[in-house]
């Protein structure tokens, strides 16, 4: 299989190598020539790659070829190097301000919750099947994924987080959002601050869902772990009144305030205006579109990196909301990015 792989990438054809969470088959979508194709609707087949910003074209990767293989891998432990990397106190500086700022505005406007975020560039030596496998070794309760094409570039990640699982008119998904550190042996010991900001992307779900589920579920909320980071998550269940209503109820969904904030159009301006620099799409949303019939698999593209030659950029975020500090969200930002660093 990673023969295949090399091939497509030596004649710069795109593909996808992707792992859904605690299985250990890859499946490879491949297409047979360079065009880049975008999704029209969510009937159409392939794999959707979607940029944070909504009202940008969604690429669509077409399954020319589908093949599944059986992932076998030496087992990494789950452990992610405790070595914080070095950030030079002006981009430390400059986060916090851009914190204190959302704080601010929070506190004093209409917006209530906004995800902020940053990128880190870092050189490796590392071959980028190389960095692939360290992924998937070391994260098997995330949907790990290789994205190239060769007008869009590499992307990988390791999310933690599912948008939509759709089948039989049945969906579900997930508000994940409030994050500690992993401490060994204990566990979480949540504050208000993560409560409140993780129930604010729950009840924005259920809201999104209601006009269009005929009966909806929601989990207790639960400490999940993800490598390093403890999070809060509530498990969200529903059946669809009708096919028809699955485009509204995703884009009713994307970006969720776990990615975004609350309300969402504040949140989108204040991220455009403030964070200075283009998310691409970190916090987008990617995965399977009717490989098999109707079904959807869909991920926010999290814990993710760009890789360029022998550079990555990887982006890491997390919730503002008024009860912020900003020392400890650049610690937060710092602790995510080791997820991504570690396989570098
Ligand atoms: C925006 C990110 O995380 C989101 C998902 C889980 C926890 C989050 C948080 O605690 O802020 C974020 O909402 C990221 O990892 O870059």
């Amino acid at each position: 299989m990673w023969n295949t792989v090399t091939t497509l990438l030596k004649d710069k054809l795109p593909f996808v190598l992707y792992r859904l969470p605690n299985t250990e088959e890859l499946v490879l979508i491949a297409q047979k020539d360079s065009t880049l194709h975008f999704a029209l609707s969510f009937k159409d087949e392939g794999f959707i790659f979607a940029p944070f910003d909504f009202k940008k074209k969604k690429i669509l990767l077409k399954p020319d070829t589908v093949l599944n293989f059986k992932v076998n891998l030496e087992p990494l432990a789950n452990k992610v190097s405790s070595t914080k990397p070095n950030f030079d106190q002006e981009t430390k500086e400059r986060y916090k301000g851009l914190i204190a700022n959302a704080i601010s505005e929070i506190k004093n406007g209409k917006l209530n919750k906004v995800v902020l975020s940053r990128s880190i560039t870092v050189n490796t030596k590392k071959s980028h099947s190389a960095i692939f496998q360290q992924l998937l070794s070391k994260y098997n309760q995330a949907f790990c994924y290789w994205f190239f094409h060769p007008e869009i570039g590499t992307w990988m990640g390791a999310t933690p987080e599912r948008l939509l699982g759709f089948t039989n008119n049945k969906l579900t998904t997930t508000a994940l959002a409030g994050t500690i550190p992993v401490e060994d042996a204990k566990n979480p010991s949540w504050t208000n601050k993560e409560i409140e900001e993780q129930n604010m992307v729950t009840e924005f779900i259920e809201a999104s869902l209601t006009p269009y589920c005929k009966e909806l579920n929601i989990s207790e909320t639960k400490s999940y772990r993800a490598a390093n980071l403890w999070h809060l998550k509530t498990n969200i269940a529903a059946e669809i009144d009708g096919e028809d209503k699955l485009p509204l109820i995703i884009e009713g969904l994307h970006p969720t305030p776990a990615v975004c904030g609350l309300p969402k159009s504040l949140a989108q301006t204040f991220i455009a205006t403030n964070e200075g620099y283009d998310r691409e799409y970190y916090t987008g949303y990617l995965g399977s579109l009717n490989l098999e019939k109707d079904k959807l698999d869909l991920f926010v593209n999290l814990r993710c990196m760009q890789l360029k030659g022998n550079k990555a950029t990887v982006y890491v975020g997390g919730g503002i909301t008024e009860s912020s500090v900003p020392e400890k969200e650049w610690e937060e930002t710092v602790n995510k990015s080791l997820t991504m660093l570690a396989v570098l």
